[in-house]
This record gives C-alpha cells, sequence and structure tokens, in this order.
C-alpha cells in the first residue's frame, strides 16, 4: 500500500524532512501548514523537489477550527480556504485536512455544522479539490468519528469525506466513547484519508496524550492491526500516513526517525497479513552467547568472575583477540581487541535458519555491521540495534559450519561446574530516546513480543522495563532506561547491563561461587526481614535465602529465585536465576535493592 508520513513527525526544516522522508522509502508526506510557511522554497519548488524524490503530497494541513456560531467568522474562514486551494494548487495535491473545531464558538448543531462543510466542500469541488474531515477526540463538539460520520453524511458532498486517525479512534475508544465496530460499514468512497498513531495506555488529558506521546505503530499498546483492518474492511485503498506528534522524534535526527516509521509500517502490514510480507520470524532456540568488550584493565577482572562462576575457558578465536568461556550452554565471548570499555557488544540468538532471520532483518531495515573475517571463517549476518548492540543470527547446532569453528578449542571442559545451564536473559539500559525504537526493533526483527511492562521507584529515579520475549520464553531481553533524566549526581550504576544465567538449584550454584570466590554482591538483613513479614516464607527457606544473599520473588505463576555479582568495569554485571513453575518476570520488585547494593559495594 502506498505508505505516507506526516511533516510533523520529524525533525527539521520542511527540506530535512522530505529528504529523510524519500530516503526511508515512504511515498508520500501530509504537510503541515507551518512547514511550509517556514519554508523558504515556493510551493512550485516543494512540488518540484517532492516530484524529484518520488513523494507525492497526499495531504494539506492549513487551519483549525473551521466552523463557526458566528456567520462572519465562517466567511472568513471560507476566504482563507479560497487562499490555500490557490497553494495547494501549487503544491500538487488535491485533499485538504479539517479538524473538528476546538474553539469556543464551534458549531453544536449538527445540521448547521453539515451546512457549512457542504459551504466548503463545494468550492473544494470547484477547485477539483476534496476536504477529509477529521474529529479530535478533544474536539468541542465533534469529538468521535461516528459524529463526523453523522455530519459528514448529512452533509451529502461528492467532495466531503472522512479522515480517520486511530488516535482519536483508540484514546476515545479506551474510555468507552466510541468503537471501531461500525467502521467496517463506511463507504469506501467517503473514506479519503487514514492516518495512524499507536501510544502507550496513559490515563491522562487526552490533549496532552496526543500532542506528546504518540508513537509509530507497534511501539505503544493501541490495536492497530484491528483498527486498520477494520478501515481497509470498508474498501479504502488511500494511504496508510503516519501522524506522530512525540515529543522524541520531533527533535531526533530525522533520517533514523523515518527509518524507525518505515518499519513500523512494514510490521504493521505484516500485521494485517495483505501484502507480500517478509517471511514470518524463523523460530529462535535460545542464545547461543552473548559478548562482551572488555577493557583491557576490566579483562582478568570478568574473566576471573566467570572462573569464579564456574565458566571454563574453552575456546580461543583464530583470528582475533576473543576467548570463548563456557558453562552448559551458556557462552560468553570476551573480546579484548575493541577500545570501548567493558560492556556488552553483541547478542547472538540460536534461529533454525539464519539466513531466514538476516533477510527478514533487512526487510525491516536493520542496519547492517560490516566484518572482517579471516579464511575458513563462519560467515555470520550481524545487525545492529538500536543502541548499537550487534544482533548475529547463529545456529550453534550446525557444529561444522558454525560460530564455534571459529575456536580453537583450549580441551578446558564446560560441564555445569556451579550448575548453570543456559543463558536466561540479557538486560540493557536504553538511552531514553531510543526505547521506543528499540521495542519495535526487536518486536519486528526478532519477532519477539512485549512482554512484561514496569515502572518502579529506585534510588537514584523512576526506572522504566520492558521485557520482550519470543512465545517459548527462550529468548529473553529485557529493556530498561530511567524515565526523565536530569543533573548529573550519578551514584548509581551509568547504563547498567547485565546477563543473566539460569541455574537449576540456585542454592547450590551460590554455594559453588562463594567456594569459588567469586565477587556477589551482599544484601542487606533489612530486605530479608521484610521477605518475612511479607510473605510468611517458610524459616528454612528464608535461612537459606539469607545465608546464599538470594532475592526472592513470587506471582501467580510461579517463584523467582536469583543472585547477583558485582559490577565488573563501570556497568556490567552477571545475575543468576531460577525460575520455578511458570514465573515469567525478572523480580523487579527486587531491582532497587539490587541497586542500592552495587552502590553500597563501590562505597565499601
Ligand atoms: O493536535 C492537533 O492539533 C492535531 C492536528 C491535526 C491532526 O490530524 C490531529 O490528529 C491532531
Ligand atoms: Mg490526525
Amino acid at each position: 500500500m502506498h505508505k505516507g508520513i506526516a511533516t510533523v513527525c520529524l525533525s527539521g526544516t520542511l527540506e530535512d524532512k522530505l529528504n529523510a522522508a524519500a530516503a526511508a522509502g515512504f511515498g508520500g508526506v501530509e504537510i503541515f501548514e507551518n512547514d511550509l510557511i517556514a519554508s523558504a522554497w515556493s510551493p512550485e519548488q516543494v512540488r518540484e523537489h517532492c516530484d524529484r524524490l518520488g513523494l507525492s503530497i497526499d495531504l494539506y494541513q492549513p487551519f483549525r477550527d473551521f466552523d463557526s456560531a458566528d456567520p462572519d467568522t465562517v466567511r472568513r474562514n471560507l476566504r482563507r480556504a479560497e487562499r490555500k486551494f490557490d497553494v495547494m494548487r501549487r503544491l500538487g495535491t488535491d485533499t485538504m485536512l479539517v479538524c473538528s473545531s476546538v474553539s469556543a464558538d464551534a458549531v453544536d448543531d449538527d445540521e448547521l455544522l453539515a451546512e457549512q462543510l457542504r459551504a466548503l466542500a463545494e468550492r473544494a469541488g470547484e477547485h477539483g479539490m476534496h476536504i477529509a474531515y477529521e474529529a479530535l477526540a478533544w474536539g468541542r463538539v465533534v469529538d468521535t468519528w461516528e459524529r463526523s460520520w453523522e455530519v459528514v453524511r448529512r452533509a451529502d458532498h461528492p467532495a466531503l469525506g472522512l479522515c480517520l486517525d486511530s488516535f482519536h479512534v483508540l484514546s476515545r475508544a479506551q474510555s468507552g466513547g466510541t468503537s471501531i465496530d461500525g467502521i467496517a460499514q463506511i463507504p469506501a468512497d467517503k473514506l479519503f484519508f487514514l492516518q495512524l498513531a499507536d501510544a502507550p495506555h496513559l490515563n491522562m488529558d487526552v490533549l496532552q496524550w496526543s500532542r506528546h506521546h504518540r508513537l509509530f505503530p507497534g511501539q505503544g499498546s493501541f490495536e492497530l492491526a484491528a483498527f486498520t483492518s477494520a478501515v481497509l474492511a470498508t474498501g479504502y485503498d488511500g494511504p496508510l500516513s503516519l501522524e506522530v506528534f512525540n515529543d522524541v522524534y520531533r527533535q531526533a535526527e530525522p533520517g533514523r526517525a523515518a527509518v524507525d516509521a518505515m518499519r513500523s509500517l512494514v510490521a504493521l502490514e505484516e500485521s494485517l497479513g495483505r501484502e507480500p510480507a517478509p517471511a514470518s520470524p524463523p523460530e529462535l532456540t535460545g542464545y547461543a552467547f552473548t559478548e562482551l568488550a572488555v577493557s583491557s584493565a576490566a579483562d582478568h577482572q570478568v574473566a576471573r568472575a566467570l572462573a569464579a562462576m564456574g565458566f571454563a575457558h574453552v575456546g580461543q578465536h583464530r583470528s582475533k583477540p576473543v576467548q570463548l568461556w563456557q558453562q552448559g550452554n551458556a557462552r560468553v565471548l570476551l573480546n579484548s581487541g575493541t577500545d570501548q570499555a567493558t560492556a556488552v557488544s553483541a547478542l547472538a540468538v540460536d534461529t533454525v535458519d539464519p539466513a531466514a532471520s538476516a533477510a527478514r532483518a533487512e526487510a525491516f531495515l536493520a542496519p547492517k555491521v560490516p566484518r572482517t573475517r579471516g579464511a575458513a571463517e563462519a560467515d555470520l549476518s550481524v545487525v545492529a540495534a538500536p543502541d548499537g548492540t550487534s544482533v548475529f543470527f547463529c545456529r550453534t547446532a550446525a557444529a561444522e559450519d558454525g560460530w564455534m569453528s571459529d575456536f580453537i578449542l583450549t580441551g578446558a571442559n564446560s560441564h555445569a561446574l556451579a550448575g548453570l545451564s543456559h543463558i536466561d536473559h540479557v538486560a540493557l539500559a536504553q538511552p531514553f530516546d531510543y526505547f521506543d525504537e528499540a521495542t519495535l526493533f526487536y518486536r519486528a526483527v526478532l519477532g519477539l513480543a512485549p512482554w512484561h511492562d514496569a515502572e518502579f521507584a529506585a534510588p537514584f529515579g523512576l526506572v522504566r522495563n520492558r521485557a520482550l520475549t519470543d512465545a517459548r520464553g527462550l529468548v529473553r531481553i529485557a529493556l530498561h532506561g530511567t524515565v526523565l533524566r536530569r543533573g548529573d549526581w550519578a551514584p548509581g550504576v551509568p547504563d547498567p547491563q547485565h546477563i543473566a544465567f539460569a541455574s537449576d538449584d540456585i542454592f547450590a550454584s551460590a554455594r559453588a561461587m562463594r567456594a569459588r570466590g567469586a565477587p556477589l554482591l551482599s544484601i542487606p538483613d533489612n530486605y530479608y526481614d521484610d521477605l518475612e513479614a511479607r510473605l510468611e516464607l517458610a524459616p528454612d527457606l528464608l535461612a537459606a535465602l539469607r545465608e546464599c544473599q538470594v532475592l526472592y520473588d513470587r506471582d501467580d505463576d510461579g517463584e523467582f529465585f536469583h543472585f547477583h555479582t558485582e559490577v565488573l568495569g563501570d556497568r556490567v554485571f552477571f545475575e543468576v536465576v531460577q525460575r520455578v513453575g511458570d514465573y515469567s518476570g525478572y523480580g523487579v520488585a527486587n531491582a532497587p535493592i539490587r541497586m542500592a547494593a552495587h552502590r553500597a559495594a563501590r562505597q565499601a
């Protein structure tokens, strides 16, 4: 389908926005008048530039509050509209957006409102143009799509139709004010335009919600696929046009934001099952490995910690300063060949079809990471996640030509000295500005689904957590970040990252690691006193938790046990977890305890 984007979604001047939209592969744009008025280009020059870029101008939005109880205001608005039809002719566009009025003098009479819109449509028709009428959720009188349809139906003019905007419809539907049920019955020739935006569920003033928090489809919680399907069921075949007002995207580099936006439409089309969509995500079977870039100073520190946790140095890369450490099926690469401070530099997922995974990543515009590779080394596909972490597609089971054959085995044994079996999850702090982009990236590229969302009060600020996982829970990625960053007081671990390993006997793992001298994190006694008060744990269990410094959580599905190492380098630590029953969370309730404990450990 024809994909468009409103200029309000992107940062910069009109020229910046058009160039970014075209580079990301959009076929059209909606131009908001302010962008044109501030442009040094004449409407003809804008049109020529769009032609050169292969962009159509699908819609022009020149003004608000058209209708009025005051006849003189209506007369002036009609005169102004005539001038704008002229601008639209010069731009080469034929659809004008008119939103329902938010003004105190908005017409509160469907018949009169229909008459005023008919007068506008009559003039538009004379210029070969159309009016798309849109109900704003906070419109003074018309605030649902049903009411806007009633008015358009009454006006009964061929040059007047509807613009549906998913935000207005779905935000109102959340509070029960409207529903998508009747949309499919709108005649296609009366549906002139479709604007798409997602949003997180928030309980706040709808105008503020719309102006600051809209998101690209797939980044929020709205049912965009159901909404869009209802619209397409009418027979609508106009543009799918993104209209996202968002504080981050309005400041972000427009080229990158436009790619993110395009990714959201490709994903939406896939969920509609209409287009020749990218092949569905190949099944993931777990983590092949996680790679840490280690600074030379921390190099030995991380290796020592892994050894004390029961890992063995089982392999050395043939051509790079990279070590493979392994315990059970948990594999960690230590790469000392970068100049980076110690950090998670790559995730490698095991997929049943690495080539198909890579093709899917390409279809979703994931940036490829160029690699150097020695003779006879595995040809691995790598893309960059929004925070810069490399994502590899591997198939560890394919022993002959798999990634592990790039390593010369040391002969060390990888049996589970401390009971670790595999990587349970990887947790990555996200820069605030990339949080939503990262959600969509992992959702689209890896086919993960957003799972647990949580916000919690931590010692150094509110933290937002979002975990994404595949259907079987074999690849879990936990994203987190501060909701707001202010000032430079930074006593916590800056942008922490951790790798969590699974154990099926957490106490045995903790004891084994302690005996081997692992740098495990101490937990305050207060925590265990509170656990006892809250959860009435059996005395033996509580004693074991306290002795082993293990944190505990439970919910209706099961129980969760976990403990952590101290921070290695500036920001990385390890976690060991045990899931019991169907517990699928991450012990978020304990995160503030862990953060305070990391701070205390650094001061000690
Ligand atoms: O926030 C607004 O004013 C506004 C303007 C135009 C739209 O299409 C819309 O959905 C909202
Ligand atoms: Mg809109």
